[in-house]
């Protein structure tokens, strides 16, 4: 009896898997891809994170850059490192969802800009993009300055060793920094890495990677019975808590500086200097037709900047970091640009308009970036069927952008392996198209921070290098690890000089 229910239960799983698949089929059997096995579709072909990218770069090998792949019960997933097809893609007014994927974020994040749909992305983004004027990231370049003395310090501790791993140096860096710009507040990362805040975004950020890769987690209907749910509540207490002690206190602050000030210029403070103002500053002071945004959209937003600004940027800045020590050449272009802008001084801050000097440093960033893009693949889900190229991608899809992939086509980066700035000088730039290279995403939904980020990541490398000379450690061999964002398993080494400038 068992056996016959078992069975007929394995038939109808199978029966209606097929029914999908070839529903599915019809419109998207033009599209090449590996053969799919009945229930679990592709998904036996990826194990662990560390060979996802690999996997995902032969298949492109194999079927080309337009593919698709079946994950167990899920819609079909369209893999693209297309230049067309992303043009197509990303410009888009109408495919600007994100796939179901991102669901694992809304605990944490709520609907916050990275994560939600139609009209309340729109509206926000609306909200949001004057916080990203250049006026408002000039503000915050002592801010960079500040955090980049004190990683300067921290590191001081591995000259001379035979290896560092500059990753959870600089992760911490960033997070100080993200703290400071988006709520104003010290966690004081660098010196505490220990504090419970601290902790809960790196725990936070771990179980949404595991989640994203477990057969099992990603069912909610699974997920609570696993111990990372308790984990999550018990972190998302810290998480939350803090935002919303910090908006609420940042909001009282708000009320006495306006009655104590009633005689000042309101962005002034009593010796007439410019106040520096926080991302949360400008949401909690955003009014409309009288209305405001309510604490805890803010808390939204807020948290989505401490998940999408602190390790994309700590990520590239230590794959920059471990690439000047494998590339000395690029090293020392890099140091003649420095020298030119600053002579000897190691210690004076850089200016905003510094910053935008160092063009070689940012075609090393660009080339970083290429070759590690912090998020490697991103995606988007079809809610109605679209046409595309004669043919039409049936709603439900989820079209991946495969930016690792499309960065290494060799026919737009020739010897696409090899780390080369010059990739990105004006002219070679001028002469691709701008869908060729996306570490930001494209279009309406590209990333809001990344001229922040370019900022920021700067700021950090010419003040490690204006300090530092950084050595190959031979032995070490980095292994990408798709995560939620790229990391090395193994981390990135690197043998750390003082500089003599
Ligand atoms: C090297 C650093 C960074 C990289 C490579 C990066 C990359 C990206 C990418 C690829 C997307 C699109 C994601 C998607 O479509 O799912 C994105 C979106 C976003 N990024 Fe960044 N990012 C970086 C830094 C930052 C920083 C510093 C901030 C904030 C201070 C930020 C805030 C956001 C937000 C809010 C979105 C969602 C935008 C929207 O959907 O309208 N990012 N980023």
């Amino acid at each position: 009896m068992i056996l016959l229910f078992a069975i007929s239960i394995f038939v109808i799983l199978i029966t209606s898997w097929l029914l999908q698949y070839y529903k599915y089929e019809k419109f998207l059997g033009k599209f090449k891809g590996p053969r799919p096995l009945p229930l679990f579709g592709n998904t036996l072909q990826f194990g662990k994170t560390t060979d996802l990218l690999r996997i995902l770069l032969d298949n492109r090998k194999k079927y080309g850059d337009i593919y698709k792949l079946y994950i167990g019960f899920s819609p079909p997933f369209v893999v693209i490192s297309n230049v067309k097809f992303l043009e197509y893609l990303l410009g888009s007014t109408k495919i600007l969802e994100k796939s179901v994927e991102y669901k694992f974020l809304y605990r944490w994040l709520g609907t916050g800009l990275l994560t939600s749909r139609s009209l309340k992305w729109k509206k926000h983004r609306k909200i949001l993009t004057p916080a990203f004027h250049f006026q408002i990231l000039e503000q915050f370049v002592d801010v960079f300055d500040h955090y980049g003395n004190i990683l300067v310090k921290k590191l001081e501790q591995e000259v001379g060793k035979k290896s560092v791993d500059v990753y959870p140096y600089v992760t911490l860096c960033s997070l100080d920094i993200i703290c400071a710009t988006s709520m104003g507040t010290k966690v004081h990362a660098q010196d505490d890495s220990e504090s419970k805040y601290v902790f809960s975004v790196k725990e936070m950020s771990r179980i949404i990677m595991d989640r994203g890769f477990s057969a099992l987690k990603r069912f909610d209907s699974l997920y609570y019975f696993s111990k990372d749910y308790q984990k999550e509540t018990q972190v998302l207490k810290i998480l939350h808590g803090y935002t919303n002690s910090v908006i609420r206190s940042r909001k009282q602050e708000i009320i006495k500086e306006n009655r104590q000030n009633d005689d000042l210029p309101p962005d002034e403070d009593d010796i007439g200097r410019k106040k520096r103002k926080t991302f949360l500053d400008l949401l909690l002071q955003y009014t409309k037709d009288g209305q405001s945004m309510t604490d805890a959209e803010i808390r939204e937003e807020v948290d989505t900047f401490m998940f999408e600004g602190h390790d994309t940027t700590s990520a590239a800045v230590a794959f920059a970091l471990y690439s000047f020590a494998k590339n000395p050449d690029v090293q020392r272009k890099a140091v003649e640009e420095l020298r030119s802008i600053f002579g000897d001084d190691k210690d004076r801050p850089s200016t905003h308009r510094e910053l935008q000097e160092m063009k070689y440093l940012e075609m090393v960033i660009k080339e970083t970036l290429r070759l590690y893009p912090s998020v490697p693949f991103y995606a988007r889900n079809v809610h109605e069927d679209i046409e595309y190229d004669g043919g039409i991608i049936p709603k439900d899809t989820t079209l991946t952008i495969f930016a690792y992939g499309l960065h290494r086509d060799p026919e737009t980066f020739p010897d696409p392996e090899r780390f080369d700035p010059e990739r990105f000088t004006q002219e070679k730039q001028a002469g691709r198209s701008p869908y060729a290279y996306l570490p930001f995403s494209a279009g309406p939904r590209n990333c809001i921070g990344q001229k922040f980020a370019m900022l920021e990541m700067k700021s950090l490398l010419a003040k490690v290098l204006r300090n530092y000379e950084l050595l190959e450690v031979p032995e070490h061999k980095i292994v990408l690890a798709s995560e939620t964002i790229l990391k090395s398993a193994t981390g990135m080494h690197v043998q750390l000089k003082k500089r003599n400038l």
